[in-house]
């Protein structure tokens, strides 16, 4: 039967959101919404320097953002209003009063010759790394078995921490062949690709895709790396493809090809990925990251392999083909998740719609409760240089509002000269932006996302009661299930998430604002909050005299004698 408990007095209506809807234009510091050329045309009048405040805004703000130090006091009291109201309760959000630990959005970091050191993933998980990628387009397997080693060294040793291991399987790649030096190939010039093995010479290079000759048609555009170099194609003979340099460049030793507004007629799971799903089985990885899925069918067929294993690992569809556009519905529908893979899906589909389909695919996730990661490029400067330039973060900060599960590094980290520094610069960026979301957006598909009703609705209003009261949320999961559906709601403060299975611990990594804690439960329901709720003290989560909203529900109940669907408030 379901039922609502609470210690102290709480109104499930959910209200609240109204309410915190108004507070949304005034959330930003008031900076932001200060004209952003009034300030210095009136120091300007008065032939007056602009004024440089380095303790609080950085360069690129002092340049276009100037303030007075009254403007800042003043703004640092209004800030402070808004914290106090959306502190309302006992003002104990964990939101607010840890930022720098909680961050919700997660971070994925591709592991390559940059970090694939015991050193260096102990000091990214420290960073603020939460899932480290594999990317089996590179490497091989004695060098993805010694980083999965060392993640899982890591994890053992981490009791407050986990990092989940995702596997991103190469899918039907077409890539050029070895060269013996890059070449340069100017606008203008001939150039040829062709399927026969061993080719490199200044003129003409080996394809790794038989059918490449039959796929492509005179006129197409060929994309190197996504776009870094262009070629149309010309001509075509039984094993050669004919091209006219349109944008030049260095071409390199094994380049990734595209060809504008066509997906290769590869299946989505080569071989060799099944011989990497299968590698990725025995080392109990929490996720696989499917590249190039067309439709839904691929995923059905890798489920019940995964079944037929008694795998428990979660899909994710790289969502980066053209021809997976018509079919993103039912594809993600039968996933577990999606990732925004823009590098290859600007290649295959013009530019400028990556914005569009992330935020639609995004959407779409969201409205279907499945975890959903915005991918490539997100600070591919800072794989050279120290910093990031504004437009990335600037990207990262789009993701963050568009509701991404995580956010992902690729060279950045897997090759990059900076790893940590972009991995902080991630942290801060996403943090940074969550604290200006006040709006919990109620899901217009509630009760239609997911199956189990009853639990669902236990998750609106759980999150509906933490968000009025200003409080972190506490829930025990066997699956991770329950956990996962808070976190679709997103609520304010921190979803602590305790389960008594190691790989629930390490698969939660990867959800919007859940801290996966791994506990064992007794068959005391209530000798198992006392411990959970002790733990989260010890461990600076939560502060004495603090309320937290405790959530029991899901498919199962864990404690037999107590109701399965029941909400609390509880003070530590
Ligand atoms: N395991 C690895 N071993 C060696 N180099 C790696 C490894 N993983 C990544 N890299 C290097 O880091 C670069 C960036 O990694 P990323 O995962 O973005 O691969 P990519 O080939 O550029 O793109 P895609 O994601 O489409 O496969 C790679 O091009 C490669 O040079
Ligand atoms: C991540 C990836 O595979 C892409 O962006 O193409």
């Amino acid at each position: 039967m379901a039922q609502v408990v609470s210690a102290g007095s709480v109104n499930l209506c959910p209200t609240s959101g109204h309410e915190l809807r108004k507070l949304k234009p005034s959330i930003l510091p008031p900076k932001f919404h200060q004209h952003p050329r009034r300030i210095p045309d009136v120091r300007r009048r008065r032939n007056l320097a602009p004024a440089v405040t380095t303790s609080r805004l950085s360069r690129s703000e002092t340049a276009v953002l100037p303030v007075v130090p009254e403007h800042l006091l003043k703004e640092e009291e209004e800030f402070q209003q808004i914290k106090n109201i959306h502190h309302k309760g006992n003002g104990s959000a964990s939101v607010w009063s840890k930022p720098n630990e909680r961050r919700k959005t997660k971070i994925v970091c591709t592991i390559g010759p940059s970090t694939n050191t015991k050193e260096m993933i102990w000091k990214l998980a420290e960073a603020g790394m939460n899932v480290a990628r594999l990317n089996m387009s590179h490497g091989d397997h004695a060098s993805h078995q010694k980083v999965i080693d060392l993640v899982k060294e890591y994890n053992a040793q981490s009791k407050d921490n986990a990092i989940a291991i995702m596997l991103d399987t190469k899918g039907p790649e077409v890539r050029s062949g070895d060269l013996p030096q890059a070449i340069n190939l100017e606008s203008g010039q001939e150039f040829t690709f062709t399927i026969k093995r061993g080719v490199g010479t200044e003129e003409c290079v080996s394809v790794n895709y038989d059918d490449f000759v039959n796929d492509v048609e005179v006129g197409d555009m060929l994309l190197v790396d996504g776009g870094m170099m262009s070629f149309v194609v010309k001509s075509k003979t039984a094993d050669s493809v004919k091209c006219e340099v349109v944008d030049g460049g260095e071409l390199k030793s094994r380049r990734h090809l595209n060809v504008r507004g066509k997906s290769a007629t590869l299946p989505s799971i080569t071989d060799k990925d099944w011989d990497d799903i299968k590698f990725g089985v025995d080392n109990k990885i929490d996720f696989y990251a499917v590249s190039f899925v067309k439709d839904a069918d691929v995923v059905h067929e890798l489920k019940s392999y995964l079944k037929n294993c008694g795998a428990d690992i979660h899909v994710i569809v790289k969502i980066e083909s053209a021809d997976s556009i018509p079919n993103l519905h039912s594809i993600i529908t039968a996933s577990d998740g999606a990732m925004v893979a823009r590098g290859d899906l600007g290649a295959e589909l013009p530019i400028e719609e990556v914005p569009l389909l992330q935020e639609e695919i995004i959407r779409m996730c969201r409205s279907m409760g499945k975890a959903v990661i915005v991918a490539t490029n997100m600070l591919e400067s800072m794989i050279v240089h120290p910093t990031p330039t504004r437009a990335e973060v600037s990207d990262i900060a789009i993701a963050v509002r568009e509701g991404a599960d995580a956010v992902m590094l690729s060279g950045e980290t897997a090759h990059g000269k900076f790893p940590l520094k972009a991995v902080k610069v991630m942290h801060t960026v996403a943090l940074r932006t969550e604290a200006t979301i006040t709006e919990s957006e109620k899901p217009t598909n509630l009760g239609q996302a997911f199956t189990n009703h009853m639990s669902e609705m236990f998750a609106y209003h759980a999150t509906m009661m933490s968000n009025t009261l200003g409080t972190s949320t506490v829930v025990f999961t066997r699956t991770g299930f329950m956990a996962i559906l808070l976190s679709h709601y997103r609520p304010y403060g921190t979803i602590f998430a305790f389960t008594d299975e190691e790989r629930v611990k390490q698969r939660l990594a990867l959800y919007q604002g859940v801290c996966p804690v791994y506990m064992q439960f007794s068959d005391d329901a209530e000798e198992t909050f006392a411990k959970a709720i002790s733990y989260l003290q010890n461990h600076g989560m939560v502060k004495e005299g603090e309320e937290v909203a405790l959530v029991q529900s899901g498919r199962q109940p864990i404690w037999r004698s107590h109701s399965t669907h029941n909400i609390q408030v509880r003070k530590v």
